[in-house]
């Protein structure tokens, strides 16, 4: 049977490899120690907000440290963090086969090039996780929001579809997919917000202090997008242009008007959470950073999400922060 390897097997990496397992598919993940550990004493327990729970044995679950997994494997996911892709990619290509075909299931909208930079003449294809997963106590992977994965529509994809929908992880092909990222970027300019306010997102979005803050981030991507020419594709339920006035209606008209985006576990967090929770360096430089980067190439600035970024910076290895969304609409804003 065709081998699948998830590379960087973390929260996301864990999530749809375990399903892909639970399902039947010939998989291997690669990871680390400590993630290796904890799955050989405790197994893995699938949980979703539909109410999935599904327990995994330790015996016989597909994890490992070594790259050397990366050899039989013809479609390779790429699960690290966005400041490891290039480091990813290096380990790719000394121990796969050029045949085999990598997608980066990454947040940012420069994975996919990082990886096609260390994996010349390979086929590399740029994917999305809409969803959110987060590790729980026993080993449990938690996805606390859905939507389907997205990929960059090629023909190469046609015979990993079926494996996927029997882990009920469908894969939609998308053809403009730098509008994906970007629209997807948009929605992860959340993800600092919900890092500094120390609050589930459910609970930090049903807040108008801490979206008038995404608004405020939003809005200005969006005017850097339109000056660059990217029109970003619309990921939530609403077109991106929307967003902000969506975001700053009061509480009772968004949770009436934008339920559906609220539809989210109350346990769930974001990634950037869960990055300061663990004491790690967040993706910052690749969300609100790739829009101060967009800024500076217009010959522009982007002072909220600047400020963002050096927010985020400062709370990386510091006590875990609890911001209100007050205090933090006021940090952003100062001149
Ligand atoms: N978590 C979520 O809900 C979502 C995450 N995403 C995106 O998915 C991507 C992955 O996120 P997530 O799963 O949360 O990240 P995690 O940090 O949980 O997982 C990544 C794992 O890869 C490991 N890793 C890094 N480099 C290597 C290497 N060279 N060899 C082996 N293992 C390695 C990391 O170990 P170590 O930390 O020790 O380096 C870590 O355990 C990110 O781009 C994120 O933005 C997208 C949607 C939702
Ligand atoms: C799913 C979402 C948007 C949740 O914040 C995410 O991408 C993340 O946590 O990185």
């Amino acid at each position: 049977m065709a081998r699948i390897a998830v590379f960087g097997a973390g929260s996301i990496g864990v999530y749809i490899g375990a399903s892909l397992h639970a399902a039947g598919a010939d998989v291997v993940m690669i990871g680390r120690a400590r993630m290796r550990q904890q799955i050989a004493e405790q197994g893995v327990l699938l949980s979703d907000l539909e109410g999935r729970r599904q327990q995994l044995a330790a015996a016989g679950f597909p994890y490992q440290e070594n790259p050397f997994a990366l050899t039989d494997a013809q479609l390779i996911l790429v699960t690290v963090k966005s400041a490891d892709s290039a480091a990813a990619g290096a380990v790719i290509a000394q121990h796969a086969r050029p045949s085999a075909l990598v997608v980066s299931l990454q947040n940012g909208v420069g994975n996919a090039a990082a990886l096609r930079s260390a994996l010349p003449g390979w086929q590399v294809l740029a994917g999305m996780v809409p969803f959110n997963v987060v590790q729980m106590e026993g080993s449990r992977f938690h996805r606390g929001s859905g939507g389907q994965l997205m990929i960059e529509a090629s023909p190469a994809l046609a015979p990993w579809q079926a494996v996927f929908s029997q882990a009920h992880l469908r894969i939609q092909p998308c053809a403009d997919f730098d509008a994906v990222q970007w629209g997807k970027l948009l929605l992860n300019l959340n993800n600092a917000v919900n890092a500094l306010s120390g609050l589930p997102l459910k609970n930090q979005l049903s807040q108008r202090a801490y979206r008038r803050c995404l608004a405020l981030l939003i809005e200005e991507a969006l005017q850097l997008l339109r000056a660059a020419g990217i029109r970003p594709a619309k990921i939530a339920k609403v077109a991106p242009q929307l967003l902000p006035l969506l975001l700053r209606l009061p509480d009772a008209v968004f949770t009436r008007v934008a339920a559906a985006m609220l539809k989210i576990d109350p346990q769930a967090r974001s990634s950037m959470w869960e990055d300061l929770q663990a004491g790690r360096l967040t993706e910052v430089d690749y969300l609100n950073g790739a829009i101060v980067g967009l800024a500076q190439s217009l010959g522009r600035d982007a002072p909220a999400n600047r400020r963002m970024t050096a927010l985020i910076h400062a709370a990386e290895g510091a006590a875990l922060p609890s911001w209100s969304g007050d205090a933090l609409y006021q940090a952003l804003r100062i001149r």
